[in-house]
């Protein structure tokens, strides 16, 4: 299993100061910087594309960036998050004509890809393509807006996903987004989640340090 990461959402954070605040929650231990890209299409919100992601770099930021992309058609836009710095890009299936040559283009690109699944949408795709992908998210809402509630039934798709990449025998990490807290997060790692993505739940409270070594003080409980 990979170690735990917490990856913030920016989604969440005030874009006025975007740099600030991802300077900000990596200071709090953050481990991975969730990056969320909505077209308006796919999904009903737009937010913020390959500028903002190369903007980051230049300003500084060397923390693995997690680009997921609610865009469709996705393909087009793969080539520009990869030269924007991205160091993990996913997509949905839904959003792709050719799941396998998606994932490619990320490799080839030299990122690591993920495959992204919504509330209900079944895993069954990944029996196909599971020695092209590094990263599996379930999403635990449906994608388009932070600050929704976890939908329970995730938690039984986790402990399907875990038992997939513990069959494959390869390192792929499970990524977890939407409605994750300090109250829930310990169930969610329970279930086999070892990726946290948490948007509301740090940057809407004043001190990101506290959530974060709140989260990680759940996660202690879990894996010594
Ligand atoms: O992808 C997302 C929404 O589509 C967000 O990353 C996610 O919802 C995180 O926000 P929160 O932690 O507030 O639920």
């Amino acid at each position: 299993m990979q170690p735990f990461a917490i990856a913030p959402s920016i989604l969440s954070a005030d874009f006025a100061r975007l740099g600030e605040e991802v300077d900000k929650v990596l200071a709090a231990g953050a481990d991975i910087v969730h990056f969320d890209v909505m077209d308006n299409h796919y999904v009903p919100n737009l937010t913020i594309g390959p500028m903002v992601c190369s903007a980051l770099r230049k300003y500084g930021i060397t923390a693995p960036i997690d680009a997921h992309l609610m865009v469709k058609p996705v393909d087009r836009i793969i080539g520009d998050f990869i030269e924007a710095g991205a160091s993990y890009i996913t997509f949905h299936p839904e959003a792709s004509e050719h799941i396998d040559r998606s994932l490619q283009l990320i490799r080839d690109g030299g990122c690591k890809a993920g495959l992204v699944f919504n509330p209900a949408t079944p895993l069954e795709v990944l029996k196909y393509v599971m020695d092209k992908v590094d990263m599996i998210l379930l999403m635990s809402v449906n994608p388009g807006f932070g600050g929704q509630k976890f939908i329970p039934a995730t938690l039984d798709k986790l402990r399907e996903a875990r038992a997939l990449i513990d069959a494959s025998g390869r390192e792929i990490r499970l990524e977890i987004d939407g409605g994750v807290n300090v109250q829930n997060i310990r169930a969610i790692a329970e279930a086999g989640a070892d990726t946290f993505v948490a948007g509301s739940a740090i940057f809407n409270q004043p001190d990101y340090q506290a959530v974060i070594d709140a989260m990680r003080g759940e996660l202690a409980q879990v894996r010594a």
